[in-house]
């Protein structure tokens, strides 16, 4: 039986695979959160794939607070670039194929359309440039990789854009939201089941790909959509704001191009909105009937 490691397992994207793994049976899941395995330390890694042969890994860790990154560059790298470092290593080393997951962020946002995988990269904040040196480290050191750059992940676990606004819609709160940003909101859920059918076919295309729902959305639109598909447009009230002040810059426009995976991998896209509905009508208005 096929073994796959899932790091930062109970992370937002962690607990997408593991909700997945039921459906995977042919396959021996070990999921690992971060207080049972930190992938920043070497010896604890080193033992873990000294003691079990695992086919592939899935690296769902990362440090992903990209307002805090500013202030803890040192922490953003440790994690995101030089963990990674260290991963790639021992996975090449014992012949795991590693799936890593990296962002839009590695873009400046000057671009009018989307961004290609071998466009030019220019990250405009500590994590956007931390997850860009993580790339960089797994590409240098493993040659079974892949690494899907993603944007604006939303799912019905943790703590994401999504939940938020369902929960102040709860609280019936008056919501400033910004237009100044656009990008593509993508559905955790989405992403792992697109690693899960690359494990499943045995794809050994490895690369860098981009990968997010399909269409284009700013912040405004996307709160906008999930009141909508909740039906919670009466009950707050919903502003655009562009006076919203962070302390991460953030790239304007960070739109994916989905070419190549959609070539390397065979997939159909969903629009984002399509996805957001889904993932509604299963997971959040089941629960609350
Ligand atoms: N959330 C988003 O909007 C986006 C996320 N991404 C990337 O997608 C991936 C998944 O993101 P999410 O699941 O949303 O993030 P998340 O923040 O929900 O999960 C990350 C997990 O990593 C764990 N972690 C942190 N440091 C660790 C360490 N040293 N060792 C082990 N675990 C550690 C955290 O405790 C957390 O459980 C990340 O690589 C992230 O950079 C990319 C674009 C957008």
């Amino acid at each position: 039986m096929k073994s796959i490691l899932v790091t930062g397992a109970s992370g937002q994207l962690g607990r997408c695979f593991e909700k997945l793994s039921s459906q995977y049976s042919q396959f021996d899941f070990v999921f690992m959160s971060s207080s049972e395995l930190d992938i920043t330390n070497k010896c604890d890694l080193t033992h873990l794939f000294a003691a079990k042969d695992f086919d592939y890994c899935i690296n769902c860790a990362a440090y992903t607070n990209v307002e805090k990154a500013e202030s803890e560059k040192e922490k953003a790298f440790k994690v995101n670039a030089e963990a990674p470092k260290i991963l790639a290593d021992i996975c090449h080393f014992s012949n795991t194929t590693l799936f890593h997951f990296s962002t839009d962020y590695v873009f400046n946002g000057n671009s009018k359309m989307p961004y290609a995988e071998d466009d030019k990269t220019d990250p405009i904040n500590v994590y956007g440039a931390s997850k860009l040196k993580g790339e960089e480290n797994i590409r240098k050191s493993a040659d079974k990789y892949f690494i899907f750059r993603t944007s604006w992940l939303y799912s019905e676990f943790n703590h994401n854009f999504f939940n938020t606004i369902l929960r102040k819609a709860e609280e019936k709160a008056t919501l400033n939201i910004t237009t100044a940003q656009k990008g593509t909101p993508t559905n955790a859920n989405d992403l792992a089941q697109l690693v899960m059918q690359i494990i499943v076919s045995e794809n050994a295309n490895y690369g860098v790909y981009h990968f997010s729902n399909d269409g284009e959305a700013t912040w405004y639109d996307f709160a906008e959509a999930i009141l909508e598909i909740s039906g919670n447009t009466e009950v707050l009230e919903l502003n655009k704001d562009n006076s919203y002040k962070t302390v991460a810059k953030r790239p304007e426009y960070s739109v994916l191009s989905k070419k190549e995976v959609q070539q390397n991998f065979n997939i159909p896209l969903i629009h984002w909105r399509e996805s957001l509905e889904q993932l509604y009508n299963s997971a959040i208005s089941k629960k609350s009937s």
